[in-house]
């Protein structure tokens, strides 16, 4: 009998105790020991559940039909990383020049005349990139499989299904050779947290050889002569960047009147300016609507009867649930319009015993909040300290050259708030010219009168990293005088996130 914590409530505040995650746990005495968690999909979602529920003391085994890891380690956020490790570099060797490095023999004593030398061009071998991204990518998958079973989790490489709602059936998976052996799993808790998978577009069906899903892309030997991307999502745009820089001539097909539509209206803007700049074609407004191999061509077609050819096409339209064949509509779980697992702020979905995390859910499809909400689950479940997950608080990334960093509130709700918004430009920074960085932005958003800074915007090197002081005073609640006052090293890009709390500084006589 599954023997959820509490009656399931999507759409509404958990029950249980809150304190933050950041706070000690209660004991696992007070938790449900020995209790049966079995885990279907092994991506953040699922194998940080699974450590959770372990170390309170539960039996765990979790079912994951690809690798450990999950797409976000093996496809999506490892190896897109890695390879746009590769690129930044290459984006870096642009300000060679200006920084004062020349080509070895062709240095001239000041004020002689520059001998007419090419700039130093690089070729990129893809094949060995995508070696190293494919590496990385199966290392990292083995180094989380080794963890889990060191803590004692059982894995079992195979495809799960719930059965009845307090049961898995997992087959096994034996690569060849017809059904392997199946478990049936009884389960006192069962997390769901199977991800997504790239969306097809009947009249676009990838071919693994020229027309591409993102997962495809690390089978490519050679650089591709023109690239269409189709889609300026995160996903596309975070592809076309990665490719031009890498060397390939990029066609971004963006169905709207902006790439990354979802973000920051003016990092967009900036975006596309960068990619525009560095040679890359933007389409925009131009939805596709099929694309169709010829020989070693691939034509992709628009909406409004135009056409865009090139050697690949990499089609970055968005993801599915992966729900199909899990048992779930038998099993009492409701899902979204969106065809997502419908999940409250503990992760519980309407069946009660019966949790689900991750991109599965469609509630922020990142891999730290996949993680969280799988944390939070069995928290929940098993009767720990729990605090409902809070998706205002949640930073994210592009990862373009220069990135774009997120968190909190965003411009259109700043102005419907009636709060402040400042912008300061980072090629004002003196860290930033001494690094030739020529473009990015702070942007800090503060509710007017006591100034708590509501939310965020870093456009620049590394903005990755330089949002986390941001997402503490968002998560804190801090204030910009409170920002403002925290000392910054000085050179630093830091310094401009402290001129942007100053800048919104309100005098006590106004
Ligand atoms: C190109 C790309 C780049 C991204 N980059 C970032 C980034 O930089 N940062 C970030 O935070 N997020 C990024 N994301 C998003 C991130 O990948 C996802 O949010 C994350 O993978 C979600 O984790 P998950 O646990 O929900 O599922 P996944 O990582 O998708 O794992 C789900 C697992 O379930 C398995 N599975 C499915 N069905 C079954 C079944 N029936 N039985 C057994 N196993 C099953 C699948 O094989 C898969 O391994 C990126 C996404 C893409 C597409
Ligand atoms: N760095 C990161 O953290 C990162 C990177 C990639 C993805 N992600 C996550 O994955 C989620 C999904 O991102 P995504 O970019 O894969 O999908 P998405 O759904 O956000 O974007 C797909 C884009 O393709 C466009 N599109 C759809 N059909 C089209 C067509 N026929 N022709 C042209 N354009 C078309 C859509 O309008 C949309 O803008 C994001 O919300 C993000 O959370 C995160």
């Amino acid at each position: 009998m599954v023997t959820g914590a509490a009656q399931p409530q999507p759409e509404s505040a958990t029950t249980a105790a809150t304190v933050s995650p950041a706070e000690p746990h209660r004991g696992a005495s007070a938790t449900r020991r020995g209790s049966r968690v079995v885990v279907v999909g092994g991506g953040p979602g699922g194998y940080e559940a699974a450590l959770v529920a372990r170390q309170l003391g539960s039996d765990v085994t979790l079912v994951e039909r690809r690798g450990v890891g999950g797409a976000a380690v093996l496809t999506d956020v490892v190896p897109s990383k890695t390879l746009i490790a590769t690129a930044e570099w290459l984006t870096l060797v642009e300000s060679a020049d200006e920084l004062g490095i020349r080509i070895a023999g062709s240095a001239t004593p000041a004020g002689a005349p520059t001998p007419d030398v090419e700039p130093a061009v690089f070729d990129v071998d893809l094949g060995a990139v995508n070696e190293r991204v494919r590496a990385l990518a199966e290392q990292q998958s083995n180094d989380i499989a080794g963890r889990l079973e060191r803590e004692g989790i059982r894995i079992i490489h195979g495809t799960g299904r719930l059965s009845a709602p307090d049961t898995v059936v997992a087959e096994e998976r034996t690569p060849g050779s017809g059904p392997g052996r199946e478990h049936r799993l009884d389960a006192d808790v069962v997390l769901v947290s199977t991800g997504v998978s790239p969306r097809v577009l009947p009249t676009a069906v990838p071919d693994g050889e020229r027309i591409l899903t993102w997962t495809q892309v690390y089978n490519l030997t050679a650089m591709p002569e023109r690239l269409v991307v189709v889609g300026s999502g995160v996903t596309g745009a975070e592809f076309a960047g990665a490719f031009a820089a890498l060397g390939a001539d990029v066609v971004l097909v963006s169905s709207r009147d902006r790439v990354l539509p979802g973000n920051d209206a003016d990092a967009a803007e900036l975006i596309e300016d960068v990619f525009c700049r560095r040679g890359m074609t933007v389409m925009a407004n131009s939805r596709a609507v099929s694309a169709t191999r010829h020989g070693d061509e691939v034509v992709v077609e628009l909406q409004d009867g135009r056409s865009v050819t090139g050697s690949h096409c990499l089609m970055a339209v968005g993801g599915v649930p992966n729900t199909a064949g899990l048992g779930l509509h038998d099993a009492g779980v409701e899902l979204t319009p969106s065809g997502h697992v419908l999940v409250d702020r503990v992760s519980r979905t309407t069946t009660r015993g019966i949790y689900a995390a991750g991109d599965v859910t469609g509630v922020f499809p990142l891999a730290s909040v996949a993680a969280t909400q799988g944390r939070v689950a069995m928290w929940h479940a098993l009767g720990d300290a729990v605090s409902p997950l809070d998706t205002s608080r949640v930073p994210a990334t592009v990862f373009t050259s220069p990135e774009i960093a997120t968190v909190g509130i965003g411009e259109a709700e700043a102005a419907a708030r009636g709060a402040r918004v400042v912008t300061v430009p980072l090629p004002r920074n003196p860290r930033a010219k001494m690094l030739d960085v020529r473009e990015g932005f702070i942007k800090l958003i503060a509710r007017e009168g006591d100034g708590t800074i509501l939310g965020g915007v870093v456009v620049g090197p590394r903005a990755s990293e330089l949002i986390y002081p941001i997402t503490l005073a968002v998560a804190n609640r801090r204030t910009a005088d409170q920002l403002a006052n925290s000392m910054t090293i000085y050179p630093s890009l830091s310094g401009s996130i402290a001129e942007a709390a100053r800048q919104l500084h309100e005098p006590l006589h106004s």
